[in-house]
């Protein structure tokens, strides 16, 4: 999370003594302390504490209790394994029973979330401190605490003592008293490496590493020399300072460090799991762009999005939504740089909007923003007789309804109807909510199977969306922890659904008309491969340029698209890695 995003990680390291916390700062890239102990004295001094500063707060709680927000991260993430929540469900209400609001909000908030997606590259630099001993040897909760330690060392700059005396202390009332020892030597040895110096350990430098994943001496001395350290009087001196509890402590990493090929290598570093990796780099390379882009793009997947609003057509303007953001205080409100309907607010809670409470605008990503302004914009063809009809639209996913809304609203300026589909009657109630502030009689909420709609309204509708059931790999910077728990097996169960939504919504759209396939991702297999595969039993179908479509649209025009199909990209727009196809039934 950067400092703007937040708004208030900067400061709140400055005056975190509200509530006890020592809060540090997110790092910039070049960042880092030095592990001789001036580095963390620096970090402390930058944030205009010192360590007794940090003592006295934590004095003003009672002894042994854990700071709330730390004590809500934590939970945070207990219910994240043990429940399978979802962390950005699960969080706000955590924050709400605990009465977390403000500076302590954000900092519960970016150290789950952070924690959850920096997960992969913390356990690298974990496996690295505990003296050989398997993470996978650690309970559960204890090694979600030395996560969340890990992430206030090196992901947030929180001041060393205050992160592992806090970690400590919520390991204690927590788990219980045995661990804390563990938990205090991991993470001081975690603590004698800034993030900069890990990140040399973990990627050794290209062309050293072979693919059976072994490096000469020559090798780790050069590596090590990278990473700042120099001698073997260093490593030694790094040992005797290991607090040795439980066997804890940092393994000198220079002599076996994990390597591998850059997949391997970028998956450490950059948090992702390997067949995430892989599938995002066989994209960039299918859209045009150079793999060596893909460092950028998972990088990208670790920051969190700033929100951005859909000003509903027809609803209330962006000029009007801009107004009410300026009421509630917000500063730096600022247009989509995509989407003409996009504003992004300057970080206050949307939700409190009189426009978004009255759904008339709602929180949406500039990239499904996009999707369905192309899908309206798209060009028909004539039906059967010749006529140019643009009555009838069909969004056949429509669940919980954002992109739903925005067709709702287009089609009430053009005199047409939607007919909105979900199979999961919750969701679709979650539809009729978003698109509450559409005029009645425009919008129909329907739920069912949208594979049974072709055969059931055949060459009916004009417009047809298919946003389909997806693994949501384009949407990775926004749910945290679903990188962990996505598979490659869930391409498989997916794939036939996603093959037989498009071919039902090829069906239900008139000679002419439009399909829009969309997914909120750009694994090829759920992408091109679904759209190729359908086509080729086909002979009634054409590849619209999408491209061309969103060029008519955008603000600006967006970069690097390739077309026909669009694939956008965390990285290089902003948004969310959504794939469009515009498919118009001949
Ligand atoms: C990617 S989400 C759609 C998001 C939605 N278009 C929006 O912008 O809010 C996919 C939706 O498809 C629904 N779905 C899954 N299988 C379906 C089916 N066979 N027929 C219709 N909807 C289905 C899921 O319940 C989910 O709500």
């Amino acid at each position: 999370m950067s400092p703007d995003r937040t708004g208030r990680a900067g400061g709140a390291g400055r005056s975190g003594g509200d509530s006890g916390h020592d809060r540090g700062r997110p790092p910039g890239r070049d960042s880092g302390r030095r592990r001789d102990g001036q580095g963390r004295d620096g970090a402390v001094r930058r944030d205009g504490q010192g360590r007794d500063g940090a003592v006295r707060r934590d004095g003003a709680r009672r002894p042994g209790r854990p700071d709330p927000a730390r004590a809500v991260a934590y939970e945070v993430l207990r219910e994240v394994r043990e429940s399978d929540a979802y962390a950005n469900l699960v969080l706000p209400v955590l924050l709400r029973e605990r009465g977390l609001t403000g500076r302590d909000a954000a900092f519960a908030t970016e150290l789950a979330y952070g924690t959850l997606r920096l997960r992969g590259r913390y356990d690298a630099v974990l496996e690295q401190c505990t003296n050989g001993r398997p993470l996978t040897a650690l309970d559960a909760p204890v090694l979600d605490l030395l996560r969340l330690g890990a992430h206030q060392i090196l992901g947030m700059r929180v001041p060393v003592h205050a992160a592992v005396s806090e970690t400590v202390t919520l390991t204690r009332a927590s788990v219980g008293p045995a661990p804390a020892g563990l938990v205090n030597a991991v993470l001081r040895a975690v603590a004698r490496r800034s993030l900069q110096e890990w990140l040399a350990v973990l990627a050794p430098p290209a062309g050293k590493a072979n693919r059976a994943g072994h490096t000469d001496r020559t090798d780790r001395t050069d590596r090590t020399n990278r990473a700042g350290r120099t001698d073997r009087t260093d490593r030694t001196d790094r040992t005797d300072r290991t607090d040795g509890a439980d066997g804890a402590g940092e393994r000198d990493a220079t002599e076996d460090a994990p390597l591998g090929d850059d997949v391997a290598v970028l998956s450490r570093t950059e948090s992702h799991p390997e067949w995430i990796t892989r599938a995002l780099r066989q994209a960039l390379v299918a859209h045009g762009r150079p793999a060596a882009d893909l460092p950028g793009l998972l990088a990208a997947d670790n920051a969190a999005p700033r929100v951005a609003l859909v000003a509903r057509p027809g609803l209330v303007t962006t000029d009007a939504l801009a107004d009410e953001a300026a009421r509630a205080g917000e500063s730096g409100v600022r247009r989509g740089r995509w989407s003409p309907v996009a504003l992004v607010p300057g970080g206050g809670d949307p939700a409190l909007l009189p426009s978004v409470r009255r759904a008339a605008a709602g929180v949406q990503d500039e990239g499904s923003q996009l999707v369905a302004l192309a899908l309206a914009a798209a060009p028909l063809g004539p039906d059967r007789e010749g006529a140019a009809h643009d009555r009838q639209w069909l969004d056949l996913c429509a669940g919980p309804g954002g992109k739903a809304a925005l067709l709702g609203a287009l089609a009430h300026q053009r005199g047409a109807h939607l007919l909105a589909n979900e199979v999961a009657p919750h969701r679709a109630g979650l539809v009729r909510g978003s698109v509450a502030a559409v005029p009645a009689g425009t919008v129909e909420v329907r739920v069912g199977d949208g594979r049974e709609v072709g055969e059931l309204f055949p060459a009916s509708y004009d417009r047809v969306m298919v946003d389909a059931p997806c693994t949501g790999l384009g949407a990775l910077r926004r749910r945290p922890e679903s990188r962990w728990r996505r598979t490659p097996g869930d391409l498989t169960a997916l794939s036939p659904l996603q093959r037989d939504l498009l071919t039902s919504a090829l069906e239900s759209v008139r000679p002419g008309g439009v399909v829009a396939y969309v997914t909120c991702s750009p694994h090829l297999a759920e992408t091109r491969a679904v759209v190729e595969d359908v086509l080729r039993r086909r002979d009634d179908v054409e590849v619209l340029d999408a491209v061309a479509v969103l060029d008519d649209i955008t603000v600006e025009p967006l970069p690097g698209l390739t077309g026909p199909y669009v694939q956008l990209w965390p990285d290089l727009h902003g948004t969310d890695a959504m794939f469009l196809a515009l498919l118009r039934r001949r």
